[in-house]
């Protein structure tokens, strides 16, 4: 990364607040001295165990608060999650030790990192007493586990395995995505994690071994009325030729990283008009109304689908469906599209991402966003679909290309959650089912709105809004991919026609009339 890592005790926080605002992730110096690095290593050996062992050692037994939990073997990743007061006997005792040592310095470093952002010195504007940011946090102690005001906070151990396929950054990594805590920290082995800038392109970040990355989540970003974006990022493994490795033990080992997810507490109030010190009506009316933890995380799980953000038992739910269809269920069309024609960087990423109309935050979206990206996303996607479907039908017969952009068509991946189609719907926010990705307003949404105004919208009916407002969204989604997929198949014939100069257009042209001629 260009910019020099920020010392938090050193450089002023209006740095690091600036460069939240500019780019949503930032790099510190560890403010704490924490066991973060031992724990790398140690990690990096433990993960060295057979699968099933580490399931067995790490996983909590029935019969306990948290059965099931704490071991995921994912198709891409290996995931260990590790909460306040985590130690499962089966895990030694050393690792035990220095994981718990490292999930406390980090907490403390990402109560710092949130501390400055609303320091006076920060010049953010931004408004929050020690006290509120304490309630926002919660209460480490154990003896508040279970309450609203106990954290929620997680630490993620992730070790991405290598994959065989041939699209490796979709599938052997982890899907773009926004976290949906105040703010995530990482400390990782080796390189693969990629920020979405502003203008659509992916940015590597790679922290070195005393280094942090810092990324603003969804609840931050909403709490500040969209001041901070929130980071929308991914893991692309590199390929064990290039990757190199900060922590001696890891050398040639796949990626590990410490994901630090500070979350805000069940019970939380976020009222953006006085973190911001904005009057409400100047607010984007999305962030007009105070929301609790509770409320905001609901909207957020209608409209972000991501097993890096899921509670551990959608994971766990999930975790089964893709043992049976694991690899295109990824995928989305745009994406698995471009990386199969090698498209340009630029058009894959544009049709993976959206650009930055994918960000989810409603408000102060950047103008690429809220001007050029329905059109140039839908543009980008067409050219990715155009490039599988093109240079097939140009080797072989029309019918190929109809067939390979019909291999691409949505009958042949599935996707849980909402499809990814972004640029192709409308890229506001929308008031009832706070989809940001484009709701179509549906009229599940329409009426919400007309509740709130009469003061009668609770937050069930919200609740049901936002579902059915979603169910609509998919099938407007859908047959926006089948229409582009429809599009790519007429475009190829017309390429593989016009390659073969004025006789093919002739040709094209006698064998559209004698299809539609009157039987
Ligand atoms: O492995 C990483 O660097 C990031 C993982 C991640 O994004 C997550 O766990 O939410
Ligand atoms: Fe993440």
């Amino acid at each position: 990364m260009a910019s020099k890592p920020i010392k938090l005790g050193r450089d002023p926080p209006s740095v690091l607040f600036k460069q939240l605002v500019k780019n949503s992730f930032a790099i510190i110096d560890n403010p704490v001295d924490s066991t973060t690095l031992e724990a790398l290593d140690v990690l990096a050996e433990w993960f060295q165990q057979p699968s099933g062992t580490k399931q067995a050692a790490a996983t909590a037994a029935a019969g306990t608060a948290a059965a099931g939990r704490g071991f995921f073997p994912l198709p891409d990743k290996e995931v260990l999650e590790v909460k306040q007061g985590w130690g499962p006997a089966g895990v030694q005792q050393d690792v035990r030790l220095v994981v718990r040592e490292a999930f406390t310095g980090l907490r403390k470093s990402a109560a710092i990192v949130l501390q400055s952002l609303f320091s006076s010195d920060a010049d953010s504007g931004l408004q929050a007493t020690d006290q509120q940011l304490e309630g926002w946090i919660g209460q480490p102690a154990a003896n508040s586990a279970g309450s609203s005001s106990s954290s929620s906070s997680v630490l993620h151990v992730s070790s991405y395995t290598s994959s065989s396929t041939n699209a490796p950054h979709l599938l052997g990594g982890t899907e773009q995505h926004v976290d949906r805590g105040l703010l995530t920290l990482i400390a990782d082995t080796g390189p693969g994690l990629q920020v979405l800038a502003r203008d659509g392109s992916w940015v590597p970040v790679t922290p070195s071994p005393q280094q942090l990355v810092v990324l603003v989540g969804h609840t931050l970003s909403w709490a500040t009325a969209g001041r901070l974006p929130a980071a929308v990022h991914r893991v692309v493994p590199a390929s064990s030729s290039s990757s190199s490795s900060s922590s001696s033990s890891s050398r040639g080992a796949p990626r590990l990283s410490l994901a630090f997810k500070l979350r805000a507490a069940p019970g939380a109030e976020f009222a953006p008009a006085t973190t911001t010190g904005t009057p409400s009506g100047e607010l984007h009316s999305g962030y007009r109304a105070p929301k609790r933890t509770r409320e905001l995380m609901a909207a957020f799980d209608a409209t972000h689908q991501s097993i890096h953000n899921q509670s551990t038992d959608q994971q766990q739910q999930q975790q089964q469906q893709q043992q049976v269809n694991i690899k295109p269920s990824h995928v989305t069309l745009a994406a698995a599209t471009a990386a199969a024609a090698g498209a340009s960087p630029e058009s894959k990423q544009a049709a993976q991402a959206g650009g930055p109309a994918a960000q989810p935050e409603p408000a102060r979206l950047p103008a690429a966003a809220t001007s050029a990206a329905p059109a140039a996303a839908a543009v980008a996607l067409a050219l990715a679909v155009v490039a599988t479907a093109a240079p097939t039908a140009l080797a072989t017969e029309p019918a190929a290309a109809t067939a390979a952009a019909a291999s691409a068509a949505p009958g042949s991946f599935s996707r849980p959650g909402p499809a990814p189609v972004p640029g192709l719907l409308l890229s506001r926010a929308c008031l009832g089912c706070w989809t940001t990705t484009g709701c179509l307003m549906s009229w599940h949404c329409r009426w919400l709105r007309h509740w709130r105004r009469w003061g009668a919208a609770s937050s069930s009916s919200r609740t049901w809004a936002a579902g059915a407002c979603q169910q609509q969204q998919q099938q407007q989604e859908q047959q926006n991919v089948e229409q582009l997929a429809r599009f790519a198949a007429d475009y190829a014939q017309v390429r593989l026609w016009a390659g073969r100069g004025r006789a093919g257009l002739v040709q094209a042209a006698s064998a559209k009339m004698i299809r539609n001629a009157p039987a």
